[in-house]
């Protein structure tokens, strides 16, 4: 038994007294009755786990056998709290997990899954130190623990970085994260796989065996080498989701009279296969404990299609006995009692696992017995887990010490990658660096075909550029007005112009008639009382490429701003009200803005927005999905880390990432682009940097929904591109069609571009309810995104 305590807290973990005596019966560390587990929905819904029965007794090992895909590691998953089962009973420790009492997840189960689920970018000792925070252990009895698994599993040194080992080093590694805390259940699943084959019978099993025969530690592992179960207690041979067989190796070899496990899974397989109808298998023993002699009947029930295919073994109440609590094991700890009695390795690993008629005592009675005894009486099967979805467990509050260590972890895994992080914090700014420099400028070296028939150098009609009051050869006078983004390309006729246009060589026409100044001046003259014909020939004809439309309208207000700067200076010159003539529509100073603001300047609130909120997604996405993946999010949840916890730890890491990426975007923006803000800057920032939250908070929901990163990727790629279109980043929502409008403000992202657009070119404040609306839904959308990924990660837990 060990008392760790740091900073007034208190952590036990103790070990078990192996007891043997009749009083007291046998104890259970784990037992499963009846369990039904399914993935997937409808159509989809695969069943993984038919009606499993399962004891596993404290203080023994026991060897979870079976082929690949039988379900192994999905029973494991239910065990230590990470999956419900769909129907049936899991008591770990004499509880529910899950549940406060049973300490699982929590320090007392040490996991290892079959993924490394280490981070890479540790070293073997802030691994462990990791973990020993996460259970709030001394700092001396990590590094004791350190040093004496070093020397027991072989490590290498403990600077070591995890990614620069080798597999079985990783391995080794992994076994003792699940082992240094010295938990009272140790579930590992295949800590074999990929060790050193000389090592693994030598270092692992006989580890195993000294946890459960010196500190009566029950170990529960899953193998696909079966002859390595051997050294087990009890051996659980399982088959498509059901347990064959559930005994002593000894035992199971004596009754089908073989020599090896594999022949006698074999045998079972096969009896299971040529079963199909109600055919049973006993196996029966007389097994004898140091006290005590119970009989073995292990039944294999092969019935009809659809019914139960499984041994069910029961026991008697009596023989269910509660975990020691914390008062007792304190208790214990005050009188100096040892809790670990020393054990002869041969008595301890005595068949312990009494097993009685299934018909005798069922199931039901026998998780009945257990409740009335736990005082955690629960209906069986559906009833039961429909019940505990209902009633879910009690929310823990977020630990200190656990917060500590996810923090700390995060920023470690950060500066461990200096070059990602800075990365990471230029990206928005890059990102906007290349929105400015790239958007919003006027087109230059726009080509247009201009045919002059005015120009006869035959007949001395040439350009002049002469800026009196003259009607002469008024077609070149109005081309000099024409800004230098168009380069103008004499073409001698028409039809040779237009197919220069046709051929893609310019972007439109400007067509003068032969007597373009003369007709220009008759219209001058006669003003209303002129013909058609006139106004016809008076006229400068354009054809423009209209393929590109913003090119388009660029040409069209350029050509008209010739005529209106080239028409108000011929006026003046001839001494005439500059204005008189124009067309009687004058815009004057904006109420907002500027005249002609460029679009970049309508684009940055919606790109300054949607940069850091699109980060805030891709990372926090990125890293959950790769966390669940090499399985450190289950070893964390395992170790008794809550999602909560896990929520605030990466709020915490994006707090700052996403300051620094809204303070570099903004100051990309403002300072180097210069962007103007007319109003609070503050103001501006909060509601970036608000964004940046939601785009968590939605990564977070994507992490929740997707299992893998592609389906993550594609979730968050497939999300981007209707909210660049619809959040109003570059086009406005009123010139949306009304029905896509509601949708285009259900948007996370459309109020708060609203907000930032009103502060940056109207200068409004939180006193505005264009404003303040940004910043209320960017909340509401925070609250509801996390209240929405709680939900789903609980209801998962009865799915996936
Ligand atoms: N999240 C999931 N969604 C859907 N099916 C799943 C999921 N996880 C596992 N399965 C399926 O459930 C079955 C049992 O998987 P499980 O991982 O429990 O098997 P296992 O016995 O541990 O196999 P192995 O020894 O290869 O690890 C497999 O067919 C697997 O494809």
């Amino acid at each position: 038994m060990m008392d760790k305590s740091v900073g007034g807290s208190e952590v036990i973990v103790s070990t078990l007294n192996i007891e043997t005596n009749n009083e007291a019966g046998v104890r259970q560390a784990v037992l499963v009755r009846n369990a039904t587990k399914s993935y997937g929905a409808g159509s989809n819904r695969s069943a993984v786990l038919k009606g499993l029965d399962m004891t596993v007794n404290r203080g023994s090992i026991y060897g979870l056998l079976g082929s690949s895909g039988c379900g192994k590691t999905t029973l494991l998953s239910c065990l230590v709290g990470r999956r419900s089962l769909n129907s049936g009973e899991v008591l770990i420790l004499g509880h529910e997990p899950g549940t406060p009492e049973s300490g699982v997840p929590g320090p007392r189960v040490g996991y290892m899954p079959q993924e490394l689920a280490l981070y890479s970018d540790f070293t073997i000792k802030e691994t462990l130190q990791y973990f020993g925070r996460i259970y709030n252990l001394r700092a001396a009895f990590v590094n004791s623990q350190l040093e004496f698994l070093t020397k027991l599993l072989d490590l290498p040194a403990s600077d070591r970085y995890v990614k620069t080992l080798s597999g079985g080093q990783q391995r080794r590694v992994s076994f003792a994260v699940a082992l240094f805390h010295e938990p009272e259940l140790l579930i590992l699943d295949e800590p074999t796989v990929g060790v050193d084959p000389l090592l693994r019978p030598v270092a692992i099993w006989d580890h195993l065996i000294r946890q459960s025969v010196d500190h009566g530690r029950t170990v529960i592992v899953t193998t696909h080498y079966i002859e390595e179960a051997r050294q087990a207690n009890t051996i659980g041979m399982m088959r498509s989701g059901r347990l064959l067989a559930e005994d002593s190796p000894d035992k199971l070899l004596a009754h089908y009279n073989l020599s090896s496990l594999e022949d006698v899974f074999l045998k079972l397989c096969i009896n299971q296969g040529v079963n199909k109808g109600v055919e049973q298998l006993e196996i029966r023993a007389n097994v004898s404990s140091s006290n005590e002699t119970h009989q073995i009947v292990a039944r294999t029930q092969q019935q009809q299609a659809g019914e139960h295919d499984n041994l069910a073994f029961d026991y008697s109440v009596n023989e269910v006995d509660l975990p020691e609590n914390d008062v007792q094991r304190r208790n214990r700890i005050n009188s100096n009692e040892s809790p670990v009695t020393p054990v002869d390795l041969s008595a301890v690993r005595k068949p312990p696992i009494a097993i009685l008629d299934h018909n005798a005592c069922g199931a039901n009675n026998m998780m009945n017995g257990i409740s009335e005894t736990s005082n955690t009486r629960e209906p069986t099967g559906t009833a039961s887990v429909a019940k505990r979805k209902r009633q879910g467990h009690p929310l823990k509050i977020p630990s200190l010490h656990r917060l500590g260590a996810l923090i700390r972890k995060n920023y470690l895994i950060s500066f461990r990658n200096i070059g990602i992080f800075v990365f990471i914090y230029l990206l928005p700014a890059f990102q906007a660096t290349v929105f400015n420099v790239t958007l919003g400028h006027e087109p230059k070296g726009l080509k247009m075909a201009i045919v002059n028939e005015e120009l006869d150098p035959t007949q001395g009609r040439v350009c002049n550029y002469t800026t009196d009051c003259a009607y002469s050869m008024l077609s070149c006078r109005y081309l000099r007005y024409i800004k230098d983004n168009i380069v103008q390309v004499p073409y001698q006729s028409l039809s040779d112009a237009m197919e220069a246009g046709r051929n893609g060589q310019v972007w439109g026409v400007i067509h003068f008639g032969h007597n373009f100044t003369e007709e220009f001046e008759i219209r001058q003259t006669e003003g209303d009382s002129t013909n058609v014909d006139n106004i016809i020939r008076s006229r400068i004809s354009v054809n423009v490429d209209s393929s590109n439309h913003q090119i388009d309208i660029f040409i069209e207000k350029w050509l008209l701003e010739a005529f209106r700067d080239f028409f108000r200076d011929f006026m003046k010159s001839c001494q005439h009200e500059p204005e008189a003539g124009y067309i009687p529509v004058v815009f004057l100073d904006p109420v907002y803005g500027k005249k002609d603001t460029p679009f970049t300047e309508f684009m940055a609130p919606g790109l300054i927005i949607s940069i850091v909120y699109f980060m805030a997604v891709s990372l926090t996405a990125g890293v959950f999905v790769a966390e669940r993946k090499q399985g450190l999010l289950d070893r964390s949840l395992v170790a008794g880390v809550t999602m909560t916890e896990i929520f605030i730890g990466h709020s915490f890491n994006m707090f700052t990432i996403i300051m620094g990426q809204t303070a570099l975007v903004f100051v990309c923006m403002l300072l180097i682009f210069n962007i103007p803000c007319q109003g609070n800057l503050a103001l501006a920032v909060f509601i970036t940097f608000l964004q940046g939250f939601v785009g968590m908070c939605f990564g977070l929901l994507i992490t929740t929904i997707c299992d893998n990163e592609a389906t993550a990727l594609n979730l968050s790629q497939a999300s981007f591109i209707p909210l660049l279109v619809m959040g109003g980043i570059c086009w406005p929502i009123e010139g949306m069609p009304f029905y896509l409008r509601n949708i285009a403000y259900s948007m996370p992202v459309t109020y708060a571009i609203e907000s930032l657009r009103s502060i940056f070119a109207r200068g409004w404040g939180i006193e505005r309810p264009d404003v303040y609306a940004g910043i209320l839904i960017s909340i509401a959308w925070i609250i509801s995104l996390l209240v929405l990924c709680l939900v789903i990660i609980r209801s998962r837990k009865y799915t996936s």
